[in-house]
Protein backbone atom coordinates (compact mmCIF):
# COMPACT_ATOMS: atom_id res chain seq x y z
CA UNK A 1 0.00 0.00 0.00
CA UNK A 2 1.06 3.53 -1.12
CA UNK A 3 1.71 5.83 1.61
CA UNK A 4 -0.76 8.76 2.54
CA UNK A 5 -0.39 11.66 0.43
CA UNK A 6 0.53 14.96 2.16
CA UNK A 7 -1.81 17.43 0.66
CA UNK A 8 -0.96 20.83 2.54
CA UNK A 9 0.91 23.04 0.11
CA UNK A 10 0.63 20.49 -2.78
CA UNK A 11 -1.84 22.52 -5.06
CA UNK A 12 -1.03 20.67 -7.96
CA UNK A 13 -1.93 17.10 -6.11
CA UNK A 14 -4.88 18.88 -4.42
CA UNK A 15 -6.05 19.65 -8.48
CA UNK A 16 -5.40 16.09 -8.89
CA UNK A 17 -6.67 14.45 -6.16
CA UNK A 18 -10.03 16.23 -6.15
CA UNK A 19 -10.42 15.55 -9.83
CA UNK A 20 -11.10 11.95 -8.72
CA UNK A 21 -14.45 12.24 -6.89
CA UNK A 22 -17.75 13.95 -7.91
CA UNK A 23 -18.95 13.41 -4.38
CA UNK A 24 -17.42 14.20 -1.02
CA UNK A 25 -19.10 12.55 2.39
CA UNK A 26 -18.05 15.05 4.98
CA UNK A 27 -17.51 14.16 8.50
CA UNK A 28 -18.63 17.32 10.94
CA UNK A 29 -17.04 17.21 14.65
CA UNK A 30 -13.04 17.53 14.17
CA UNK A 31 -13.35 18.59 10.50
CA UNK A 32 -15.42 21.27 9.86
CA UNK A 33 -15.38 22.62 13.56
CA UNK A 34 -14.95 21.89 17.70
CA UNK A 35 -17.96 22.33 19.51
CA UNK A 36 -18.86 26.04 18.19
CA UNK A 37 -15.60 26.75 16.94
CA UNK A 38 -15.49 26.83 12.86
CA UNK A 39 -12.03 25.90 11.69
CA UNK A 40 -10.73 28.53 9.72
CA UNK A 41 -11.57 28.25 5.21
CA UNK A 42 -14.13 25.87 6.07
CA UNK A 43 -16.83 27.66 4.62
CA UNK A 44 -14.90 28.76 1.43
CA UNK A 45 -13.43 24.70 0.84
CA UNK A 46 -17.01 23.81 0.29
CA UNK A 47 -18.17 26.73 -1.54
CA UNK A 48 -14.87 25.61 -4.00
CA UNK A 49 -16.32 22.16 -4.05
CA UNK A 50 -19.74 23.09 -4.72
CA UNK A 51 -18.56 25.39 -7.54
CA UNK A 52 -16.67 22.18 -8.82
CA UNK A 53 -19.81 21.05 -9.09
CA UNK A 54 -18.97 18.32 -6.43
CA UNK A 55 -22.04 16.63 -4.09
CA UNK A 56 -21.71 17.27 -0.34
CA UNK A 57 -23.07 14.63 2.41
CA UNK A 58 -22.36 15.83 5.89
CA UNK A 59 -22.08 12.42 7.80
CA UNK A 60 -21.84 12.61 11.13
CA UNK A 61 -21.97 10.46 14.47
CA UNK A 62 -23.12 12.91 16.66
CA UNK A 63 -26.51 11.72 17.76
CA UNK A 64 -27.07 14.67 19.82
CA UNK A 65 -28.38 16.32 17.01
CA UNK A 66 -31.14 15.60 14.50
CA UNK A 67 -30.89 16.95 10.58
CA UNK A 68 -32.84 20.15 11.16
CA UNK A 69 -30.38 21.12 14.29
CA UNK A 70 -27.44 20.90 12.34
CA UNK A 71 -29.15 22.77 9.62
CA UNK A 72 -29.45 25.51 12.24
CA UNK A 73 -26.00 25.01 13.01
CA UNK A 74 -24.77 25.71 9.41
CA UNK A 75 -27.24 28.39 8.94
CA UNK A 76 -25.92 30.11 12.16
CA UNK A 77 -22.12 29.33 10.94
CA UNK A 78 -22.89 31.18 7.72
CA UNK A 79 -22.16 27.82 6.12
CA UNK A 80 -24.04 26.98 3.13
CA UNK A 81 -25.82 23.32 3.67
CA UNK A 82 -29.39 22.11 2.96
CA UNK A 83 -30.90 20.16 5.46
CA UNK A 84 -30.99 17.12 3.21
CA UNK A 85 -27.70 16.92 2.96
CA UNK A 86 -27.48 15.90 6.76
CA UNK A 87 -27.36 12.26 7.43
CA UNK A 88 -26.61 11.86 11.54
CA UNK A 89 -26.36 8.78 13.44
CA UNK A 90 -29.37 9.64 15.16
CA UNK A 91 -31.60 9.61 12.02
CA UNK A 92 -29.40 6.61 10.97
CA UNK A 93 -30.33 4.55 13.61
CA UNK A 94 -34.14 5.56 13.68
CA UNK A 95 -34.13 4.49 9.71
CA UNK A 96 -32.71 1.12 11.07
CA UNK A 97 -35.53 0.54 13.61
CA UNK A 98 -38.03 1.33 11.33
CA UNK A 99 -37.40 0.60 8.57
CA UNK A 100 -35.16 -2.90 8.91
CA UNK A 101 -35.46 -4.00 12.11
CA UNK A 102 -39.34 -3.31 12.20
CA UNK A 103 -40.11 -5.23 15.65
CA UNK A 104 -43.72 -6.17 15.79
CA UNK A 105 -45.82 -3.80 17.86
CA UNK A 106 -46.76 -3.18 20.56
CA UNK A 107 -43.08 -4.12 21.65
CA UNK A 108 -41.26 -1.82 19.16
CA UNK A 109 -41.08 1.12 21.72
CA UNK A 110 -37.35 2.38 22.45
CA UNK A 111 -35.49 3.19 25.48
CA UNK A 112 -33.10 6.12 24.99
CA UNK A 113 -29.94 6.60 26.44
CA UNK A 114 -29.39 9.76 24.32
CA UNK A 115 -29.83 13.90 23.90
CA UNK A 116 -32.72 15.86 21.69
CA UNK A 117 -31.16 14.78 18.59
CA UNK A 118 -32.27 11.21 18.78
CA UNK A 119 -35.78 12.02 20.06
CA UNK A 120 -36.58 14.10 16.99
CA UNK A 121 -35.40 11.57 14.60
CA UNK A 122 -37.39 9.32 16.39
CA UNK A 123 -40.52 10.98 15.86
CA UNK A 124 -39.30 11.46 12.68
CA UNK A 125 -39.66 8.02 11.76
CA UNK A 126 -42.78 7.71 13.93
CA UNK A 127 -41.05 5.20 16.48
CA UNK A 128 -42.23 5.67 19.75
CA UNK A 129 -39.90 5.87 22.54
CA UNK A 130 -38.93 6.93 26.77
CA UNK A 131 -36.68 7.91 28.32
CA UNK A 132 -33.74 10.48 26.51
CA UNK A 133 -33.75 13.82 28.07
CA UNK A 134 -36.78 13.07 30.23
CA UNK A 135 -36.31 15.09 33.47
CA UNK A 136 -38.12 12.28 35.23
CA UNK A 137 -34.40 9.95 34.89
CA UNK A 138 -32.76 12.94 36.47
CA UNK A 139 -32.51 12.06 39.64
CA UNK A 140 -30.48 9.59 42.29
CA UNK A 141 -31.44 6.28 42.27
CA UNK A 142 -33.89 5.66 45.29
CA UNK A 143 -34.11 1.88 47.21
CA UNK A 144 -37.90 1.49 45.82
CA UNK A 145 -36.27 1.86 42.09
CA UNK A 146 -34.33 -1.09 42.51
CA UNK A 147 -37.29 -3.20 43.87
CA UNK A 148 -39.63 -1.83 41.31
CA UNK A 149 -36.99 -2.46 38.11
CA UNK A 150 -36.64 -5.99 39.44
CA UNK A 151 -40.20 -6.63 39.85
CA UNK A 152 -40.58 -4.77 36.26
CA UNK A 153 -43.66 -2.49 37.97
CA UNK A 154 -41.22 0.58 36.79
CA UNK A 155 -40.81 -0.77 33.41
CA UNK A 156 -42.55 -0.15 30.07
CA UNK A 157 -44.13 -3.26 28.75
CA UNK A 158 -43.65 -2.04 25.24
CA UNK A 159 -40.13 -1.39 24.85
CA UNK A 160 -38.69 -3.91 22.62
CA UNK A 161 -35.40 -1.93 22.16
CA UNK A 162 -32.46 0.08 24.31
CA UNK A 163 -31.07 2.68 22.14
CA UNK A 164 -27.31 3.89 23.02
CA UNK A 165 -26.30 7.36 22.08
CA UNK A 166 -24.25 10.61 23.44
CA UNK A 167 -25.87 11.30 26.80
CA UNK A 168 -24.66 14.16 28.73
CA UNK A 169 -27.05 13.20 31.81
CA UNK A 170 -26.13 9.60 32.13
CA UNK A 171 -27.25 8.64 35.71
CA UNK A 172 -27.09 5.42 37.25
CA UNK A 173 -31.17 5.25 37.10
CA UNK A 174 -30.63 5.30 33.86
CA UNK A 175 -28.57 2.98 33.19
CA UNK A 176 -30.35 0.88 35.97
CA UNK A 177 -33.34 0.81 33.86
CA UNK A 178 -31.47 0.38 30.01
CA UNK A 179 -29.91 -2.82 31.90
CA UNK A 180 -33.22 -4.44 32.92
CA UNK A 181 -34.96 -3.96 29.79
CA UNK A 182 -31.77 -5.54 28.16
CA UNK A 183 -31.97 -8.50 30.59
CA UNK A 184 -35.39 -9.12 29.26
CA UNK A 185 -34.45 -9.15 25.71
CA UNK A 186 -34.32 -5.87 24.81
CA UNK A 187 -32.71 -5.48 21.37
CA UNK A 188 -29.40 -3.46 22.29
CA UNK A 189 -28.45 -0.65 19.42
CA UNK A 190 -26.13 1.82 19.63
CA UNK A 191 -25.63 5.40 17.49
CA UNK A 192 -22.56 5.12 17.31
CA UNK A 193 -19.32 4.09 19.47
CA UNK A 194 -16.84 6.68 19.36
CA UNK A 195 -14.79 6.62 22.64
CA UNK A 196 -14.07 10.29 22.80
CA UNK A 197 -16.02 13.90 21.86
CA UNK A 198 -14.20 16.69 19.75
CA UNK A 199 -14.82 19.87 21.60
CA UNK A 200 -13.28 23.13 22.88
CA UNK A 201 -9.94 22.17 20.86
CA UNK A 202 -9.57 19.15 23.39
CA UNK A 203 -11.39 15.71 23.82
CA UNK A 204 -13.89 14.55 26.04
CA UNK A 205 -16.23 11.12 27.12
CA UNK A 206 -18.28 10.30 23.56
CA UNK A 207 -20.72 8.06 22.96
CA UNK A 208 -19.00 4.79 23.01
CA UNK A 209 -17.89 6.14 26.46
CA UNK A 210 -20.83 7.06 28.02
CA UNK A 211 -22.63 3.89 26.91
CA UNK A 212 -19.78 1.76 27.89
CA UNK A 213 -21.16 0.93 31.64
CA UNK A 214 -24.12 -0.29 30.17
CA UNK A 215 -21.98 -2.97 27.16
CA UNK A 216 -19.84 -3.78 30.80
CA UNK A 217 -22.74 -4.85 32.51
CA UNK A 218 -24.67 -6.91 29.99
CA UNK A 219 -21.87 -8.46 28.39
CA UNK A 220 -22.76 -7.77 25.03
CA UNK A 221 -21.55 -4.93 22.95
CA UNK A 222 -24.55 -2.61 20.89
CA UNK A 223 -25.26 -3.10 16.98
CA UNK A 224 -23.73 0.20 16.32
CA UNK A 225 -25.51 1.94 13.45
CA UNK A 226 -22.82 5.07 12.97
CA UNK A 227 -19.54 4.84 10.78
CA UNK A 228 -17.66 2.54 10.47
CA UNK A 229 -20.89 0.53 10.43
CA UNK A 230 -21.67 -0.55 6.99
CA UNK A 231 -25.23 0.04 7.71
CA UNK A 232 -24.91 3.32 7.93
CA UNK A 233 -23.29 3.25 4.12
CA UNK A 234 -25.63 1.43 2.67
CA UNK A 235 -28.58 3.67 4.50
CA UNK A 236 -26.38 6.97 3.48
CA UNK A 237 -26.21 5.39 -0.73
CA UNK A 238 -29.49 4.55 -0.31
CA UNK A 239 -30.47 7.78 -0.05
CA UNK A 240 -28.32 9.55 -2.18
CA UNK A 241 -27.15 7.16 -4.67
CA UNK A 242 -23.82 7.74 -5.55
CA UNK A 243 -21.10 5.62 -7.23
CA UNK A 244 -18.82 4.56 -4.61
CA UNK A 245 -15.66 4.53 -6.73
CA UNK A 246 -16.26 8.65 -7.43
CA UNK A 247 -16.71 9.17 -3.71
CA UNK A 248 -14.59 10.21 -0.98
CA UNK A 249 -14.86 10.22 2.89
CA UNK A 250 -13.33 13.23 4.72
CA UNK A 251 -13.07 12.59 8.86
CA UNK A 252 -10.96 13.26 11.65
CA UNK A 253 -11.08 9.69 13.36
CA UNK A 254 -9.03 6.91 11.70
CA UNK A 255 -11.52 3.86 13.31
CA UNK A 256 -14.36 5.56 12.41
CA UNK A 257 -14.26 7.77 9.30
CA UNK A 258 -11.38 6.90 7.42
CA UNK A 259 -12.32 3.11 8.37
CA UNK A 260 -15.41 3.62 7.32
CA UNK A 261 -14.55 4.61 4.09
CA UNK A 262 -12.17 1.92 2.97
CA UNK A 263 -14.38 -0.81 4.57
CA UNK A 264 -17.38 1.23 2.11
CA UNK A 265 -14.79 0.73 -1.05
CA UNK A 266 -14.93 3.98 -1.04
CA UNK A 267 -12.87 5.58 -4.44
CA UNK A 268 -10.71 7.44 -1.90
CA UNK A 269 -10.41 8.78 1.96
CA UNK A 270 -8.90 12.48 3.43
CA UNK A 271 -8.01 12.74 7.22
CA UNK A 272 -7.63 15.73 8.47
CA UNK A 273 -5.21 16.75 11.61
CA UNK A 274 -7.93 19.37 13.26
CA UNK A 275 -9.63 16.25 15.42
CA UNK A 276 -8.89 12.80 17.06
CA UNK A 277 -6.95 10.90 14.87
CA UNK A 278 -2.90 12.32 14.72
CA UNK A 279 -0.87 11.61 11.46
CA UNK A 280 1.49 9.63 13.80
CA UNK A 281 -1.29 6.74 13.77
CA UNK A 282 -1.35 6.31 9.96
CA UNK A 283 2.16 6.79 9.27
CA UNK A 284 3.53 4.24 11.53
CA UNK A 285 4.62 1.00 9.99
CA UNK A 286 2.00 -1.49 10.09
CA UNK A 287 -1.04 1.04 10.58
CA UNK A 288 -3.85 -0.87 10.58
CA UNK A 289 -6.21 2.23 8.59
CA UNK A 290 -4.36 4.33 6.25
CA UNK A 291 -5.95 6.92 4.72
CA UNK A 292 -5.12 7.49 0.77
CA UNK A 293 -4.27 11.18 1.41
CA UNK A 294 -4.43 13.90 4.77
CA UNK A 295 -4.02 17.75 5.22
CA UNK A 296 -3.51 19.14 7.96
CA UNK A 297 -6.73 21.37 8.05
CA UNK A 298 -9.39 21.46 5.86
CA UNK A 299 -9.29 24.66 4.81
CA UNK A 300 -6.04 23.56 3.17
CA UNK A 301 -7.95 22.03 -0.19
CA UNK A 302 -8.33 25.67 -1.04
CA UNK A 303 -4.38 25.39 -1.93
O1 LIG B 1 -18.94 10.81 20.82
C1 LIG B 1 -19.48 11.08 19.76
O2 LIG B 1 -20.70 10.95 19.58
C2 LIG B 1 -18.58 11.50 18.64
O3 LIG B 1 -17.31 11.81 19.10
C3 LIG B 1 -18.91 12.73 17.87
O4 LIG B 1 -20.09 13.22 18.05
C4 LIG B 1 -18.43 12.48 16.46
O5 LIG B 1 -19.07 13.27 15.54
P1 LIG B 1 -18.46 13.28 14.05
O6 LIG B 1 -16.98 13.49 14.20
O7 LIG B 1 -18.79 11.94 13.45
O8 LIG B 1 -19.16 14.45 13.38
MG1 LIG C 1 -15.18 13.71 13.59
Amino acid sequence: MSPPKHLTGDKAGIEEFLSRFDVFLFDCDGVLWSGDHLFDNVAETLEMLRSKGKQLVFVTNNSTKSRADYKKKFDKMNIPAKVEEVFGSSYSAAVYIARILKLPGPKNKVFVLGESGVEQELDAEGVSYIGGTDSAFRRDIEPEDFTNLANGSALDPDVGIVLSGLDFHVNYLKLATAFQYLQRGAVFLATNTDSTLPMAHSLFPGAGSTGAGLVKAIGKEALSLGKPSQAMMDAVEGKFHFDRSRTCMVGDRLNTDIQFGIEGKLGGTLAVLTGVSKKEEFLAEGAPTVPMAYVDALGDLLG
